[in-house]
């Protein structure tokens, strides 16, 4: 479940902004020294060549699956990677698990009679979740 959160939500869409110290050439590209970099974890997350249903909010995809969001798997890296990888990752999923371990215990969860699912907003209509949750 918190998987498919950190997948389909990640908090830090577009990770934090990085610059190259050298030049450096990925996949054939030449990036100059000093460039901005911006690793677009929101479109990943979203890329049907990289996931199946991408849309489709299914923490079931993880079962039998060693993808995990801790900085190994570049697919879904909400914590980002590498040197600069979140040094708040263990507190991040403490919070964010025990967020929903809270609302899953102390709530009784169901739709309000007459409301149909569909009509509820999930969210993946807006590119930036945070960018919502500060507006609303
Ligand atoms: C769910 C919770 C969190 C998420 C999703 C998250 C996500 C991220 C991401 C994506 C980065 C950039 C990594 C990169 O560029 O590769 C980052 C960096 C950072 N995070 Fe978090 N974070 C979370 C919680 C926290 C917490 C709880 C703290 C501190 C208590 C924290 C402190 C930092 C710091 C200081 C950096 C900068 C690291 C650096 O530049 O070397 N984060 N975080």
């Amino acid at each position: 479940m918190v998987k498919e959160i950190f997948r389909l939500h990640p908090a830090a869409p577009l990770l934090l902004p990085r610059e190259t110290m050298s030049h450096i050439k990925i996949q054939g590209y030449d990036i100059p020294k000093k460039t901005q970099i911006l690793i677009n974890a929101y479109a990943i997350a979203r890329d049907p060549n990289v996931w199946k249903n991408p849309d489709e909010f299914d923490p079931d995809r993880f079962v039998d699956s060693s993808i995990d969001y801790r900085g190994l798997n570049f697919e879904l890296s909400p914590f980002g990677s590498g040197r600069r990888i979140c040094p708040g990752m263990a507190m991040g999923i403490v919070i964010v698990e025990f967020g929903l371990l809270n609302l899953l215990y102390f709530f009784d969860w169901g739709l309000p009679e007459k409301e149909a699912a569909k009509k509820i907003t999930t969210g993946d209509e807006v590119a930036l979740d945070l960018v919502q949750v500060v507006l609303h």
